[in-house]
Formats: structure tokens, C-alpha cells, sequence
């Protein structure tokens, strides 16, 4: 579960906040989409869960755990896909997934099943002894997906997963996306793909100008704009409210 409490963030000397007094419960068991225009804060708002920025105002639980007053512990929660899968070139993909490992003080043989479990999943297994240097975007983000779940953590943050991504393995991160929360345990996503967000989530919220102005389900927006299309629906949302 992650919980944001009247959160803002201003960058820098902007005068224009990035995210201004923002609330949202993601649930656990759900799949939670994230939508919103260029530069609406789905990736300020990611950044502020995941402790890479810090908040001016307000707060964020994960799982019960401040991330401001118990960063370690609240990382610990977390599998994070940023959304660019830039990631230590000079490194193989196997030394890049044991780093990983050791951050997260994996056991050696938990740490082997789990790589070879995820690369099989998503058809990386025979590339792992290669450079990253040589993968390409997709490549990359695969092993950035395996690194971030790896470790189990119960709340998955990903940022645009699906960018770059074959279609198998976009259906593959899907199924396990499902999984995941069907067990119980938390999926936050961003997206600006409108069939992903109809077919995926449980919830969507919608963020622009840095003010969240719609959290439900798809059939709950759809109900209350009297329109059958999402796409027709999101693009009045971001230009009327
Ligand atoms: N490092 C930064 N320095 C200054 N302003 C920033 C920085 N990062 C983001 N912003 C500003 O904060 C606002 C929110 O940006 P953010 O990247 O969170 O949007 P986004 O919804 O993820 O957009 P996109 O869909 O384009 O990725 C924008 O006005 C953006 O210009």
C-alpha cells in the first residue's frame, strides 16, 4: 500500500509547483495506472515514493514506512523501474543483476534461482554473460525489470515499463503485474498508453498541472463523462479541468 498525504514539490526556484498538495491511496491488490499529460508529476510523484527527491510538504507511507523518516526500510519495500533504463554499461547483465543482489543482501542460491526464474520469463537468459553496452532499449529495460523484482518486494513502481518492450514481453510483465497484485501485494504504474490503462488496472488516477483531479476505475470515469471511449474521455479531462 502506498499512502500520499498533501504532498508538494517544487523544483529549484520554480515558480510553479510540480506537485501541488497531491492525496492518493494506491491498495493493496490492485493495479494502479497513473495518467496524465507531459510534465503532469507521474515521474515527480514516482520520485518522491521512491526517495530519489525529497518533498517540500506532506508525506508518503509505503507499506506503513515514511520514506522520509525510515528511508532504508521503505526501500526495502520497493522494486522500482525508472523510465529510462540507462543503466552501468561496462557491466555484464549477470554482474549488473548480482549487484543488485548483493545490495539487497540476496543469498547466492535464492539470488541464482530468482535471475534464471525472470531471465527465462523474459528471454534474456542467453544474453546475460554479454556487455550492457551491446543490449539495446528493450534488452536493457528487461534487465532493469528483472533487477527491480528480483528481490520480491512487495510494491512495484514502474515508470512507462511497457516503453520499448516486445509484445510478448510486454504480455509477459502484464501476467505478472496481475500476479502480483492478485497475491495481495501493490503495482503502481505510469502510462500513456489508454489501452493499457483500461485493460491492466484496477484504478487510474490522472494527474495534470500537478493536481491529481480523477482517482477510480475506468467504468466509474467512463459513467461519469456518459462516453464510451477513454481516450475521448482523458484528452477532455486535461483540456477542461
Ligand atoms: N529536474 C527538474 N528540474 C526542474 N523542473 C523539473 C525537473 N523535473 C521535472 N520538472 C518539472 O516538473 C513538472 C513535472 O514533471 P514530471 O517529469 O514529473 O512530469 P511527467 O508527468 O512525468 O511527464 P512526462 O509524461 O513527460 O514524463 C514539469 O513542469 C517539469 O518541467
Amino acid at each position: 500500500m502506498i499512502t500520499i498525504q498533501n504532498v508538494s514539490k517544487t523544483y529549484g526556484k520554480n515558480k510553479v509547483k510540480a506537485l501541488d498538495n497531491i492525496n492518493l491511496e494506491v491498495r493493496d491488490g490492485e493495479i494502479f495506472g497513473f495518467l496524465g499529460p507531459n510534465g503532469a508529476g507521474k515521474t515527480t510523484t514516482i520520485k518522491l515514493i521512491t526517495g530519489i527527491l525529497n518533498m517540500d510538504e506532506g508525506s508518503i507511507l509505503v507499506n506503513g514506512i515514511d520514506v522520509n523518516k525510515n528511508p532504508i526500510e521503505a526501500k526495502k519495500q520497493i522494486g522500482y523501474v525508472p523510465d529510462n533504463p540507462e543503466i552501468f554499461n561496462r557491466l555484464t547483465g549477470l554482474e549488473y543483476l548480482n549487484f543488485i543482489g548483493d545490495v539487497f543482501e540476496m543469498d547466492s542460491k535464492e539470488r541464482a534461482e530468482k535471475i534464471m526464474e525472470l531471465a527465462e520469463e523474459f528471454e534474456i537468459k542467453s544474453a546475460l554473460k554479454e556487455s550492457i553496452s551491446s543490449y539495446s532499449h528493450g534488452m536493457k529495460q528487461k534487465l532493469v525489470l528483472i533487477g527491480a523484482l528480483m528481490h520480491n518486494p512487495p510494491v512495484w513502481i514502474l515508470d512507462e515499463p511497457m516503453v520499448g518492450l516486445d509484445p510478448k514481453s510486454a504480455f509477459t510483465l502484464k501476467k505478472m503485474m496481475r500476479q502480483h497484485a492478485d497475491s495481495g501485494k501493490t503495482v503502481f504504474f505510469s502510462t500513456h498508453v489508454m489501452e493499457v490503462a483500461e485493460k491492466v488496472c484496477d484504478r487510474i488516477g490522472i494527474i495534470k498541472g500537478g493536481r491529481i483531479i480523477f482517482v477510480g476505475t475506468v467504468e466509474e470515469l467512463k459513467e461519469r463523462k456518459n462516453d464510451e471511449s477513454l481516450e475521448n474521455i482523458f484528452l477532455e479531462l486535461i483540456e477542461n479541468e
